[in-house]
């Protein structure tokens, strides 16, 4: 159960809207979230506490937690802070818990979008007595992200995911500064410019062939074939890594700690997130399996974070290491110091995991669209078929010659955007923004899918319509989305010039050799479930159906079939 679904069924006591606060300058503190904490803490056992133990000598926890309404009053009249200035609007917070009650728990980016017209481009939650800013617009994204970038490049704490399990020393969590910088140079160094990327073309290309060649034997199996490409791709970049099909030990590994992962960057996921302070209570104690469920994904990250690093030096000290991004690293003429090893492998880490489910998430997109779209399909087609005809596959060199493919894949990431909420920043000191307070550590949530999705920047936008980048009648083409779903400032995805080659190539390959479209069942057409997963977002299981759809593309799969 997550903590917000344990909250949701909780109704505010009478006792919470005794406790009056100014809405617009006045919220709780430390002292009040700890008081709260114990109190949410009491009750969360409570309902753990099996009947026998309640006869085992322990207090009540119910008496206990009436003692404890007590000190949160106290403790909230003492400590809640002023603030210099109005807190931008939001919804209506109950004392104490503020939003906590509001926090949507599925398709989050749209119950945060028809926020934008009751509260403007930024709209402020409480969460106890943390803050989050969700940001509507791109105007108010650019301002807070780009332009005031010193203060918001920071990332929100997370007690599970940051500290408990360990994720804080990766890049994607860790606190700006000149750590992050360093993993941001490793990174620019093999995926920074084209010409970085270029050196990953032959893998690419052949990785993408091969999941045709999956496709092909096992139709029904796509979205598997499609996962473990990407997976092998990534592990071959970071490592050079071969996995050894399914049973591989690191696959497995990575796979749970991904799997982690999703739940972990979700926010609401632990009631620990929420109150840091319970990350201190013991792991017996009732109601703390949390602490339980921690320790075994740290074990399992450090499995991921050692397991692929160790392979790639032992590669190194017996001279038959591939290049990799480990390699080129740890083979460079830097003498390796603890602190660069320590960078190479968090940065490593952070490769697999911003890439991994981020471009399935995209390619499993792009099916649905296929599916939904059938003239965007045909369209593309035609254009693969003419440029480059039916006696080879399409490759990562073929990209500027496809421009309604680009175009399809930057429709993609437009009409399912892969990071809808985008990874939240945090604000490392207090500050103001068109006259409202933002106070430090404010997490800054700001929603990709709005933008993604304004009217005023895209045409019909619930349509997936590649033509609004192509426009024919001289007209400017529509805003171009790498600008948007890769994030904003100085935590930009780091991935960005990788992911459109390696997508395109994905997408063109299949575009060349299949056809993609509706499950006719008994002669009824079948509509396709359109639903989406939270965190990453990834159209959930929906029937499609793939064919081959040229016989010489189909042959020469076959004859070259390596699987
Ligand atoms: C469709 C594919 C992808 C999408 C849509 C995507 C999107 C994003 C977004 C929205 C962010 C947060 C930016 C911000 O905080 O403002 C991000 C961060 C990141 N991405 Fe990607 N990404 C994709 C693929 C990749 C790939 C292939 C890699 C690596 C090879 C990667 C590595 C990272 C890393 C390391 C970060 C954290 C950067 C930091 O915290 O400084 N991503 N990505």
């Amino acid at each position: 159960m997550t903590w917000a679904q344990f909250y949701g069924g909780m109704r505010a006591p009478n006792f919470l809207q005794a406790v009056r606060c100014d809405r617009r300058t006045r919220l709780p503190s430390r002292g009040a979230e700890c008081a709260s904490s114990a109190l949410i803490f009491i009750l969360a056992s409570a309902r753990n506490v099996e009947p026998e133990d309640k006869n085992s000598g322990i207090m009540d926890p119910l008496y206990q937690a009436s003692l404890i309404v007590v000190t949160i009053c106290v403790a909230y009249r003492l400590f809640a802070r002023r603030y210099p200035g109005p807190l931008p609007p939001g919804p209506r917070k109950l004392p104490i818990i503020g939003n906590a009650l509001q926090i949507p728990l599925k398709d989050e980016w749209k119950t945060y979008a028809s926020w934008r017209q009751k509260y403007g481009n930024i709209a402020h939650l409480q969460i106890f007595s943390g803050h989050v800013l969700v940001v509507n617009s791109l105007q108010a994204a650019r301002d807070l992200l780009e332009k005031k970038g010193n203060i918001y490049a920071d990332r929100m704490v997370l007690a599970m995911g940051g500290e408990m399990v360990g994720w804080k020393d990766a890049l994607g969590m860790a606190q700006y500064g000149e750590r992050t910088l360093r993993y941001r140079r490793l990174l620019h160094h093999v995926m920074g410019t084209r010409a970085a990327v270029s050196q990953w073309h032959p893998l690419i290309n052949k990785e993408t062939t091969r999941m045709l060649q999956h496709i092909l034997k096992e139709p029904d199996r796509t979205m598997d074939h499609i996962r473990a490409a990407v997976g092998a791709t990534i592990l071959m970049l970071t490592y050079g890594y071969e996995a050894k099909g399914r049973d591989d030990e690191l696959v497995k590994v990575v796979s749970r700690v991904l799997d982690d992962f999703g739940v972990l960057a979700t926010p609401g996921s632990f009631y620990v997130d929420v109150i840091p302070a319970l990350k201190y209570v013991p792991s017996w104690f009732p109601g703390a399996s949390f602490k339980k469920t921690g320790e075994r994904m740290k074990a399992d990250f450090q499995k991921f974070v050692n397991i692929g690093y160790n392979f790639t030096k032992e590669k190194i000290a017996n001279g038959t290491a591939v290049s990799s991004f480990s390699s080129v690293h740890l083979a460079s003429e830097e003498p390796l110091t603890a602190e660069r090893d320590h960078d190479i492998k968090y940065t490593a880490v952070a490769l697999y995991g911003g890439g991994a489910d981020t471009t399935v998430a995209a390619l499993s997109s792009f099916v649905l669209a296929m599916t939904l779209f059938p003239d965007a399909q045909k369209k593309a087609q035609k254009e693969v078929d003419t440029v480059i005809g039916s006696g080879r596959l399409p490759t990562c060199e073929d990209k500027d010659s496809l421009p309604y493919v680009d175009a399809v894949c930057k429709e993609v990431l437009r009409w399912n955007p892969v990071a809808p909420l985008n990874i939240p920043h945090a604000a490392k000191a207090d500050g103001f923004h068109n006259g409202y307070f933002i106070p430090k550590g404010t997490g800054i949530m700001v929603n990709l899918w709005t933008i993604l999705h304004d009217p005023e920047l895209y045409s019909d936008p619930e349509t997936f319509k590649p033509e609004r980048f192509l426009p024919t009648d001289g007209s400017e083409p529509e805003l171009d989305p790498h600008s948007v779903s890769f994030g904003f400032g100085r935590r930009v995805c780091p991935g960005m010039l990788l992911v459109d080659v390696s997508l395109f190539t994905a997408v063109a390959g299949i575009l060349a050799a299949f056809n993609v479209s509706k499950v006719v069942e008994n002669g009824v057409v079948v509509e396709p479930t359109v639903e989406y997963t939270s965190g990453i977002s990834r159209p959930k299981p929906f029937k499609f159906s793939i064919k081959p759809r040229n016989e010489q593309l189909a042959s020469i799969l076959s004859d070259s079939m390596t699987l």
